[in-house]
Order: structure tokens, then C-alpha cells, then sequence
């Protein structure tokens, strides 16, 4: 655009205007120009036309201007009246010795007022506000002895139509000439504009993945989509944050879109100016269908295992020892890390060749062995917690099929849930333990630069490194939620943090509202187990509004042991 031509139609509201326009051109070298006559309706046609056509701008007159920057969304000039097409046609009209008015729009009469009062010509002015004003007032004015009326070319037809001797105000060579240097002008800028905005658009395609931008009412001015296939049926409120000062700029909210997908936003506010807005990144949350599957295949290798620690190294050591069994339990909390150790060993026991499937051991009971895929060589049962019967209902008999089928059986355990069940001590089980994060703090630094670069290779995150201090905040904390939990809080920290380094604030900040989290309960736990019994039962009496059958039921005891607690 910066070299080539700028191209431009003008739309002459009336013949005579072409002529001139084509002598103009002559001495015109940065317009490519087509010139076209129409007048008001008859030339927003045209103009459309040329929009669609990829004209740069269109150049036009009076009315005709105007309804033509209402219909096209490119720049449209006005050929403005100036003194010189006022002197002219007054000083035309003067020579006639009879009754002259000019009636126009503003822009015609107030440039006419001040000719008039300065050279104190005998003519009168009408404004007029709207087209459909003319022809009213023209009649009035030949009732009134005006026989001469000068205007725009609404007003020359009307008038001539009404055997009233119109003249038209033309405009003169300087008029059209500024009008091509106005086209000229804010076409170029325009154009640079718009290469800037594609610049931006380019940079935030390249660096960010989904997002919308709101404005404060909530409506969208930009929006892209890249994993999601359009815009999520969500409904993201703008409104409480932007009219809070001071408030939180940047915040996360989970949504569920109609499909049942979990999304995760962040929204950022930005302010420019006078106005708000609000950026809003959408990050898909694995969807509760895949979630929920019984079976789970995982067809590749496990991913890295970091391990620098002595406790995570005896643990794989333990592991490249027993690859010749098939019955394990992988014993350790939650989220230490048991399921890809689990994969591991299913790596070096087939070293390469069959699939590793996981089920919760809730789902065991849905389960028939002919379900499971052929090439499928290891089962993984996990989440014993979560049986709703609890231990009782282990599906003894379905391990015991799934073992004569010859898989190799691992079973994911806490301490406490291993305690109690003596069949996972029959012979030919090996028992692995899994560390927890706290105990081999030395891995920390590796895992969290591992998740950063995970995390931006999979979410398009930025962050990827993490400050001494911060690193040294996460080492202070005991993680009881191991390794899952340094990944979540990492998830967060990355999305959250636009820079490429994440700051200790930031992870003082997440950490400091875990503390508020978990504050309320560890509080609760505080002094002797009656103590502890008699605030638990305060505080679900509280929770069901101070109703004792409720409550009752809440703790599973009956209503006379609850009264008999609370007096003791
Ligand atoms: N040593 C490690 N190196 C790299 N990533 C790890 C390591 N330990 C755990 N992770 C990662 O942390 C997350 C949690 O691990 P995993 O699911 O194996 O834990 P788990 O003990 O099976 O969890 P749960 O008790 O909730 O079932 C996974 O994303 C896993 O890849």
C-alpha cells in the first residue's frame, strides 16, 4: 500500500462536477481515480459497489457524502464548500436584480453568512436541518417573491421543479483538489493503521492461543479461536471487577460450557484511556467424559521421571528389580507420583510392546475382563478411597480374572488404605514405595522446571523460570498433596504470570491463600480427640443451621448420641 496508488472514487453529486474532476486528475499522481455521478441514493450504490470492489476511499459532496459515510465502512471525504465556490456563485447572483435566498445545510450557510455580511450582499439565508425540509420552504419562499434560490443540488431541482430560478453552488478546482489530498491522506493512514492491527493481531495469534476481549458492557471487540472451534457458550461477568478500584486485575473462574466441558478463564483487566476492558484466556479443562472412562489406555511411553533425590532413586531402584513379577502395590500419598512409576515399570516389563490401563477401583465392578483390549499387558486400580462401600467393596474376584488372564496387576494405595487389607501381603506381591514430595525435596527444582516447559509447550505459557526466592518459598512448604499439588499450583502460577519469569509474590500469593484454605480445618484439629470431636460437631451443627436430625445424619450417629456428646 505505502508504494502503490490509492484507490479512490469519486462520486460527483451532479454531472457538471465530472468534468471538472477529470481536468483535476490531470495534476493528480497519487490517487488511482473513477469517477462516477450519482446523486444521494443513486450514489451510495455506486459507493458500495466500490467498497466491495476493494476501493481505499470515496470522495463525494454534501448530502450525498453524508449518506455515503453512513452505508461504507472506508473513509469517505467531503468536498467541502469553500469561500471561493460561496464568492463565486453570490457574486454570479448578484448581477440578477431580483428576490434570492440560498438554502442549505449548515455547512453551506454559515460559510455563506460570513461573505454576505462582509461584502453586504442583499441576499437572505435558510438553513435547512433535513432534506425533507426543502421542499416545504421553497414553496413558502416563491409565496414570499424569492425567485432566485441558490443550494446544494436537492435544493437547484427542487427549485427548478417549482419554476423558481435555481442555481447551483458549485465547487471550484481548490475544493476538489484538498479533497483528493484529504483522500490521500487518510487513506495512507489508514492503511498503516491497519498494518499495525494486523502486526498485533499477528503477535497475539503467535503468543496466545484462545481469547476475548470485552469491553466493560460485557460486549466482544476481539476475539480468536485456535483449539476451541468457536466461541464457548459462556456467560464470563465483567461488570463487579471493573467497577471495584483497586480491585483484584487479574483473576481465574471455572466455567462449564454447554457441552459439559470444563473451561478454565483468566481474566485480565486492561485500561486504556477512559475505557476498560477485560482479557479473557480460555484454557480447556480435560473433559468429564474422559475422565470418568473406566478404562484408561495410555498407548505411549511414560514421560520423564525426574529423580535426584536418594528416596525417588531407591524407589526405581526397587522397581528395575522386580520387572519379573506381575502383582505390585504401589504404596504412597496422594499424588506422589504412584500412576507414572506405575508406567514405568509396565515400560520395563514390556519394553515397549502392549498398553497400560488404569481404573478407579469403583469401576471394577462394571468391568468385565473381555473388555479389556487385547494388546492391554498392565492394570493400574486406583482410588480406593473413593469405593462407596469402602473396602468391603473390593472386586476380589475380578482381580482374581484379570490376573488369569496374565496381565500385570498394580494396585495404588495410601498407607492407610494398605493397612487394612491383608490380601495385597500374599506371597509374590512386591510392595513399592512411593515417596513423598516432602521427603525428597532435592527434586523440587527439577520438577518445577520440568512443568514450566510442559506447560508452555502445551498451554502456550511464557513462564519458564522461577526466582531463588520463589524457589526457596516452594521448598519451605511441605506439600501434602505432593506432586499433583506443585503442578497445579505451577499450572496456575504459569497462567497467571505473563512475563518469563514467575516472582515470589506470585507464589507467596498462592501459596498464602493454600494456608487460608486449609487454615480453617487444621485449626479444627488442634487439641484432644474429645476436643476435636466436640468442635466438629459444633461446626456441622452450625453448617445445617443449628438442626440436631441433620446434623445427625451429617455424622452418621443418632440424634440421642450427638445430645449426649454435646452435653458432656
Ligand atoms: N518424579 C516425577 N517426575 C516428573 N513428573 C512427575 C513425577 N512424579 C509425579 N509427576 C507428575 O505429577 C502428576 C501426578 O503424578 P501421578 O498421577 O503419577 O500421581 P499419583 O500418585 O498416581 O496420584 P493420585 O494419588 O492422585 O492417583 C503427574 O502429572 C505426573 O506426571
Amino acid at each position: 500500500m505505502v508504494n502503490m496508488k490509492i484507490k479512490a472514487l469519486f462520486v460527483a453529486p451532479y454531472a457538471a462536477m465530472e468534468n471538472l474532476i477529470e481536468e483535476c486528475r490531470k495534476q493528480e499522481s497519487e490517487l488511482d481515480l473513477t469517477i462516477r455521478t450519482g446523486n444521494l441514493q443513486e450514489g451510495v450504490a455506486l459507493a458500495k459497489q466500490a467498497e466491495a470492489e476493494g476501493f481505499d476511499c470515496i470522495i463525494s459532496r454534501g448530502g450525498t457524502a453524508k449518506l455515503i459515510s453512513e452505508a461504507v465502512d472506508i473513509p469517505v471525504i467531503d468536498v467541502r464548500v469553500s469561500g471561493y465556490d460561496m464568492l463565486r456563485v453570490l457574486t454570479l447572483a448578484n448581477d440578477f436584480p431580483r428576490k434570492k435566498a440560498i438554502v442549505g445545510f449548515p455547512a453551506i450557510t454559515a460559510g455563506a453568512k460570513a461573505i454576505i455580511d462582509l461584502l453586504d450582499i442583499p441576499i437572505d439565508m435558510f438553513t435547512i436541518r433535513d432534506e425533507s425540509e426543502t421542499e416545504a420552504l421553497l414553496r413558502q419562499l416563491k409565496e414570499d417573491g424569492y425567485q432566485l434560490i441558490m443550494g446544494d443540488v436537492v435544493t437547484f431541482e427542487t427549485a427548478s421543479r417549482l419554476g423558481l430560478l435555481g442555481i447551483l453552488i458549485q465547487s471550484g478546482r481548490e475544493s476538489i483538489f484538498d479533497a483528493f489530498k484529504e483522500a490521500a491522506t487518510v487513506s495512507r493512514w489508514l492503511a498503516k493503521s491497519r498494518q499495525e492491527i494486523e502486526r498485533l493481531k499477528g503477535f497475539l495469534r503467535a503468543a496466545a492461543s484462545d481469547l476475548m476481549v470485552l469491553a466493560d458492557n460485557g460486549s466482544v471487540v476481539y476475539e480468536q479461536w485456535k483449539t476451541f472451534s468457536a466461541r464457548p457458550e459462556l456467560d464470563i461477568p465483567v461488570a463487579e471487577g471493573a467497577s471495584e478500584p483497586g480491585g483484584p486485575s487479574r483473576e481465574m473462574v471455572h466455567a462449564t460450557d454447554p457441552d459439559g466441558q470444563s473451561v478454565q478463564v483468566v481474566k485480565t483487566r486492561i485500561a486504556i484511556g477512559e475505557s476498560a476492558y477485560w482479557l479473557c484466556e480460555f484454557f480447556k479443562q480435560p473433559t468429564r467424559r474422559e475422565a470418568e472412562d473406566k478404562l484408561r489406555i495410555h498407548r505411549e511411553p511414560a514421560p520423564l521421571i525426574i529423580h535426584q533425590s536418594e528416596a525417588m532413586n531407591t524407589c526405581l531402584t526397587m522397581i528395575g528389580r522386580s520387572v519379573t513379577y506381575d502383582r505390585f502395590i504401589f504404596i504412597g500419598g496422594k499424588g506422589t507420583g504412584k500412576r507414572l512409576l506405575a508406567r514405568h515399570l509396565h515400560d520395563l516389563k514390556t519394553k515397549g510392546h502392549g498398553y497400560f490401563a488404569s481404573v478407579k477401583a469403583a469401576d471394577l465392578r462394571e468391568l468385565s475382563p473381555e473388555e479389556i483390549p487385547e494388546e492391554v499387558r498392565t492394570v493400574y486400580v486406583h482410588a480406593f478411597d473413593r469405593l462407596p462401600g469402602g473396602r468391603e467393596e473390593i472386586q476380589w474376584q475380578k482381580i482374581e480374572a484379570l490376573k488369569r488372564r496374565g496381565l500385570t496387576l498394580i494396585f495404588a494405595m495410601t498407607e492407610e488404605e494398605a493397612s487394612g487389607e491383608h490380601r495385597i501381603y500374599e506371597d509374590g506381591t512386591i510392595h513399592v514405595h512411593v515417596p513423598a514430595l516432602a521427603e525428597r525435596k532435592e527434586d523440587l527444582k527439577e520438577l518445577v522446571t520440568t512443568f514450566l516447559l510442559h506447560f508452555s509447550q502445551t498451554l502456550g505459557t511464557s513462564a519458564i523460570r522461577m526466582t531463588e526466592k520463589g524457589m526457596k518459598l516452594l521448598a519451605d512448604y511441605d506439600w501434602p498433596g505432593n506432586v499433583s499439588e506443585l503442578k497445579v499450583l505451577l499450572q496456575e502460577a504459569v497462567v497467571l504470570e505473563k512475563g518469563y519469569v514467575i516472582e515470589h509474590s506470585l507464589i507467596e500469593q498462592l501459596l498464602r491463600r493454600k494456608g487460608s484454605e486449609s487454615g480453617a480445618s487444621s485449626e479444627l484439629l488442634k487439641g484432644t480427640l474429645d476436643q476435636i470431636e466436640r468442635k466438629i460437631i459444633e461446626k456441622v451443627l452450625e453448617e445445617e443451621g443449628f438442626n440436631q436430625t441433620k446434623a445427625a445424619k451429617r455424622l452418621q450417629i443418632n440424634r440421642s448420641t450427638l445430645w449426649r456428646k454435646l452435653k458432656d
